[in-house]
């Protein structure tokens, strides 16, 4: 039953992927390809089938010390093995062009979900109702996997299931011998016999392969994971390495790589263990299944019924229906692995087509586009995640081309609220009415997004789009140029100050020159000087773009025309 399930709901996630590669515009390239490398597998089989009647040839003209029929069927055999590697050659060659085809496919179309429906914010663990682990590796690892075995399988099915027809055929036609026992006294025979055998060996077979090898693919399923984890933990100290090293934390960030690659090793054992209970009897049955035909018929060969060619040729047809048949039993392993796939890429899909956040705190905020260009906020109150109320929003309406300040005590919901303005905070309720056209949000933190600093002055703009003498003008305003003579590429942004990453906000808010520009402290880190010179300049180069700024006080350089306080005032402080 539950293997039942298992394939089921495989079949089902497999056909699902698959339908996203094979189906839309341009799906005819790789259907094409595809049967194009599937007549060329044909061809192989073809080969194989003759090779089956070469071995009768060959060894017969051995056994009649026929040394020119011999050496006829020698040169058969090089013409056979040349046609059969220009076969495999040619087809892997279009394979492997199938395969970066279809997997550019899948991958844009899991990148199209996970950053178009912002699934890559929703879902983060503590945001979502279904936090994905690991996306990266699964939008880069399992869609190439995924690809890969999708092709091998589907090829090795058609191409398998003709070579059995070809195999059995020449079977049936060479096994025509009975085989002859008594059991209790009765008289038994079952003519054909190596051809029934066959199934019946493979069967038996694929059943104990089956339940020696089921723990496998949660093993592997595991192992996708704690590899992934381990990855991470080592990308983020790369991230953070000036924390870290400023901190002195190498100990714990030791301690934390040595856990994740505990899980590494633990996971390997499993691994080891399960794979050796499976190769006790997957690997001497390998070993086996040529050698055994030869055994099985040897009583047909010392009865008479079979010349030493025949024997040869009935072995090879033997052996060629039970490594058809046997095709589960090889490639159980990458079969384990493909079920482990499917479900963890259909799980990304599913999940980053609807990304749902958490259920826990109400989400009730209206949304609509206002009329009159004005920004509204009316009877807004924010929640976070977890269903705690944060501090209600008074009303406000804020007009186009304003400077407006929201300002409040620490964890007030500053930041919040201009999460919900910018379209991605769904937690709470009230009314938000937002005007068309473009807004900038510049985060707290001045996080530098980009890899290159021309990138980064631009983003989320193309950098083509813009002349490079404004952006070099620009850059030299705001104090960067010295780092435009860096190297470019991720270097030029290394140790950029809090201050240079906040002019670097500036630069992209000048550069995209956007109708709303939302500053989360985005002016913090700067000497009074710079702040009241470089907002100064800001506001002349955008006079018409509404500032929507949070901050504790007023920055220099600009004037608030209203303040949205949230929360209690801020006690005044004494002074001495
Ligand atoms: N993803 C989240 N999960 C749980 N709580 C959150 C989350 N995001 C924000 N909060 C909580 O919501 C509250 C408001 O956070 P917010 O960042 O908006 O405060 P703020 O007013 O901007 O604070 P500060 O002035 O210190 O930057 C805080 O208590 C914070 O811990």
């Amino acid at each position: 039953m539950a293997v039942r399930s298992t394939f089921r709901a495989t079949l089902v996630r497999a056909i699902r992927l698959a339908r996203i590669v094979i189906a839309g515009p341009g799906a005819w390239q790789g259907l094409a390809l595809y049967a194009l490398v599937l007549g060329l597998s044909f061809v192989g089989v073809w080969v194989s089938v003759r090779l089956i009647a070469w071995n009768k040839a060959f060894y017969d003209a051995l056994e009649q010390m026929d040394a020119a029929a011999a050496l006829t069927q020698i040169g058969v055999f090089f013409a056979l093995v040349a046609l059969s590697a220009g076969c495999w050659l040619t087809g892997d060659w279009f394979r492997k062009k199938l395969l970066i085809l279809w997997r550019a496919r899948l991958t844009a179309r899991a990148l199209d979900l996970w950053i178009g429906n912002r699934a890559y914010w929703l879902m983060r663990p503590g945001f979502g109702t279904t936090p994905v682990e690991n996306p990266d590796q699964r939008v880069a690892e399992d869609c190439r996997l995924f690809i890969d075995r999708f092709i091998e399988f589907t090829l090795d099915l058609v191409s398998e299931v003709v070579s059995l027809v070809s195999y059995v055929a020449v079977l049936w036609s060479v096994a025509t011998f009975a085989l002859g026992f008594t059991l209790f006294g009765l008289g038994i025979e079952i003519p054909r016999y190596m051809v029934w055998l066959a199934p019946v060996y493979v069967v038996v077979a694929t059943a104990i392969t089956h339940l020696l090898g089921r723990p496998l693919k949660r093993q592997y399923f595991d192992r996708e994971k704690v590899e992934a984890d381990f990855r991470h933990a080592l990308v983020q100290l790369r991230d953070r390495a000036d924390t870290v090293a400023q901190s002195g934390g190498e100990g714990a960030e030791r301690r934390r790589l040595d856990d994740r690659f505990a899980a590494v090793a633990l996971n390997w054992r499993r691994v080891m263990r399960a794979e050796l209970i499976l190769g006790l009897f997957s690997r001497p049955y390998f070993q086996t299944v040529l050698r055994m035909p030869t055994f099985f018929a040897l009583p047909a060969y010392f009865a008479g019924a079979l010349t030493l060619g025949g024997l040869m040729q009935l072995a090879s047809a033997f052996s060629s229906v039970t490594t058809t048949l046997s095709w589960f039993i090889f490639e159980y392993r990458k079969l384990a692995e493909f079920v482990a796939v499917c479900e963890r890429l259909d799980g990304l899909f599913a999940a980053a087509q609807a990304p749902a956040p958490l259920p826990a705190a109400p989400r009730a905020i209206q949304r609509e586009v206002s009329d009159d260009g004005a920004l509204r906020l009316d009877g807004l109150r924010l929640a976070t995640p977890a269903g705690n109320w944060l501090d209600p929003v008074p009303h406000r309406v804020i007009r186009p081309g304003k400077v407006f300040l929201i300002t409040g005590a620490s964890g007030r919901g500053k930041t919040t609220l201009l999460a919900a303005i910018a379209g991605l905070w769904p937690w709470g309720h009230g009314r938000i009415e937002r005007p068309a056209g473009r807004f900038l949000f510049l985060p707290a933190g001045a996080p530098v997004l980009g890899d290159g600093l021309v990138t980064a002055a631009c983003h989320p703009d193309d950098p083509d789009r813009h002349d490079p003498a404004r952006v070099f003008a620009v850059l030299t305003r705001l104090g960067l140029a010295p780092r435009l003579t860096a190297p470019q590429g991720e270097a030029a942004l290394a140790g950029l100050s809090m201050g240079e990453r906040q002019r670097l906000g500036l630069a992209r808010a000048v550069l995209n020159r956007p109708d709303w520009l939302l500053m989360d402290e985005a002016t913090s880190a700067l000497d009074p000087a710079a702040e009241a010179d470089l907002l100064a300049w800001l506001r002349t180069e955008l006079p018409d773009t509404t500032l929507i700024i949070v901050a504790h006080r007023t920055p220099l350089g600009v004037s608030a025309d209203d303040v949205l306080r949230i929360g209690p005032a801020e006690p005044e402080r004494k002074s001495a």
